[in-house]
This record gives structure tokens, C-alpha cells and sequence, in this order.
């Protein structure tokens, strides 16, 4: 089975897709014959892109228990049942560059980052999952970052919490895979959006070079249903990095400590 044929007729919800990475997963889902739930905080984006993709907008809050609760409602309404859920939605702590994220993030913006980047998942599972295991499955995909396998890229709150987001996945995976459910951690490192526009030092970084398009991470992601991979690592750093990880913990720590040599210039310079 291709990963075109997993998506072909399938019901689909993508949070956070008003503009950015959600935006080109919500797009492609359309193309590959998905019918798609376009959720955004931005009532007008999520507006402008159900209708650019033939799809319906559920504009809302998608962390929130409420706000999880009324998405997927609203979703089952329109959608007759959700076969993927792209739990794409996700904050920064701030601009990175300008002072120190442990020292200067506040509990209410650390309780923020963590609602947003990890809790908006457990409730969307907790209220998927059950009815999954009677139907037959479904997959659940989270746009994670190559920051939740990379300790160094990244604010801490940003870190910790991609981090969280990448480790409830691979929960996920391991708890319900065997069951029906399929689970994936889309883990990219610098795609041109928004997002890395207001990341300041860390955009200078890394959007020359190696910043990929939103599509990319799409095309990443389809290309991974073929063989139902865990991880989606779009990015050849982030995948090369991670190998080494896996196998080699020394000389994936000097690649860090070299990579953090990297981040402290661009603030340097910033
Ligand atoms: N841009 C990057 O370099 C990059 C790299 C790795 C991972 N990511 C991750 O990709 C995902 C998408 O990021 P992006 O770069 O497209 O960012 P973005 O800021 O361009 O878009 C994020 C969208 O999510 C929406 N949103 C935020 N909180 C929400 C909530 N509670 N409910 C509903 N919508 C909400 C925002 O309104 C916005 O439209 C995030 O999880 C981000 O952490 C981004």
C-alpha cells in the first residue's frame, strides 16, 4: 500500500493549520483525496485555507479540554468519523535569541508552552483513542521538531516540551500500535514559516541554508506512510544527527556541543 492510499477518502483533522507546516499537511491531505478539518486559533486563516483546499474550518483552540472536546465533535459532525488526526498545533517560548529561556520564561509561559506543545495531544488521544480500538484504528501524527530529539536546539521551554511531545508519541505508539492505532513524530529542523521568522537569531542560523519549504515536511510525511516509519526526520541534518545519536552517544554529543557553539554565535551576533 502506498502512503496515497492511506489517506485516499479518509477523514482528516489538522490543528494549527491556518498557515505554516499545518497549513502544507492540510493541503496535501486534500490533494491525496483526504477529507480535511482545517483547525487554527486564527479564525480567518483556517476560513481562507478550508476553502482553498475544499475542506471544512473548525477555527478554535485545540488544547484546551473544552476546545479539544468541541474539534472533535465538530469533526466527527463533518467528517462522519476521523481516521487522522495531525496534532500539529505548537508555540515557541519566544524569540530565542534575546535573553535566557531559563532564567527569563515565567511559569505562566512555561504552563502555556506545555498546554500547547503536549497536553493538547494527551487530550486528543484520550478522546480518540477509546473509539478507535472499536473501529477498526486510526492515526495520530505530531508535528514534533528535531528540538524534541536534539537537546540543544531550541528554548528550554521549547525543548522540554518537543521533547515531551516525541516521547508521548512514541508512548502512544508503543501502548496502541499493536492495536490499530498508527503513530507518528514529525521531527523538522528550520521550515520557512512564521514560527522561524519570529525565532531571531536562531531564523539567521538556520534559514540560509538548510530551511526547508512547509511542503516539504509534507512530502516527508507522505513518504513515510509507505512503510509506516515513527519517526519523519524531513530534514538530512536532523536524520544524519539522529543516527549518530542512536549509535554513537560520544560523537553525538560533540555534534551537539558543536551545533550549540553554532546557536551561541548567531546570539552573539544578534
Ligand atoms: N517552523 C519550524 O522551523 C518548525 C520546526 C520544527 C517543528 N515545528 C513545529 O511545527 C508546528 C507548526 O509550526 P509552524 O512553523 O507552522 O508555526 P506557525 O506559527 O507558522 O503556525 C502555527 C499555527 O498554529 C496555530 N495555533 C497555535 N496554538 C494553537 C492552539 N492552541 N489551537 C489552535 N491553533 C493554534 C497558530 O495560530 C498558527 O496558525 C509546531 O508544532 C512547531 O513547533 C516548526
Amino acid at each position: 500500500m502506498t502512503g496515497h492510499d492511506k489517506l485516499r477518502g479518509k477523514g482528516a483533522v489538522v490543528t494549527g493549520a491556518g498557515q505554516g507546516i499545518g497549513r502544507a499537511l492540510a493541503t496535501r491531505l486534500a490533494a491525496e483525496g483526504a477529507r480535511v478539518v482545517v483547525n487554527d486559533l486564527d479564525a480567518d486563516n483556517a476560513a481562507a485555507v478550508a476553502a482553498e483546499i475544499g475542506g471544512t474550518a473548525v477555527p478554535g483552540d485545540c488544547a484546551s479540554e473544552e476546545g479539544v472536546r468541541h474539534l472533535v465533535d465538530a469533526a466527527t459532525e463533518a467528517l462522519g468519523r476521523i481516521d487522522v488526526y495531525c496534532a500539529n498545533a505548537g508555540i515557541d517560548g519566544g524569540p530565542l535569541g534575546t535573553g535566557d529561556s531559563l532564567l527569563d520564561t515565567s511559569d505562566e509561559a512555561w504552563s502555556r508552552i506545555i498546554e500547547t506543545n503536549v497536553m493538547a495531544h494527551v487530550r486528543a488521544a484520550r478522546a480518540l483513542v477509546p473509539g478507535w480500538l472499536e473501529t477498526g484504528g486510526g492515526r495520530f501524527v505530531v508535528t514534533a521538531s528535531a528540538a524534541g530529539l536534539l537537546t540543544m536546539i531550541g528554548s528550554a521551554p521549547y525543548s522540554v516540551t518537543k521533547h515531551g511531545s516525541v516521547a508521548f508519541a512514541e508512548w502512544l505508539s508503543v501502548t496502541y500500535g499493536h492495536r490499530g492505532v498508527a503513530v507518528q513524530a514529525i521531527c523538522p529542523q528550520g521550515v520557512q514559516t512564521r514560527m522561524l521568522e519570529d525565532s531571531g537569531p536562531l531564523q539567521a542560523l538556520l534559514s540560509h541554508d538548510v530551511a526547508l519549504a512547509p511542503e516539504a515536511v509534507a512530502d516527508a510525511w507522505v513518504a513515510s506512510l509507505a512503510d509506516d516509519r515513527f519517526l519523519v526526520l524531513p530534514h538530512p541534518e536532523v536524520a544524519g544527527y539522529y543516527a549518530v545519536r542512536a549509535q554513537d552517544t560520544d560523537r553525538w554529543l560533540a555534534g551537539m556541543r558543536k551545533l550549540q557553539g553554532r546557536l551561541d554565535d548567531a546570539r552573539a551576533q544578534a
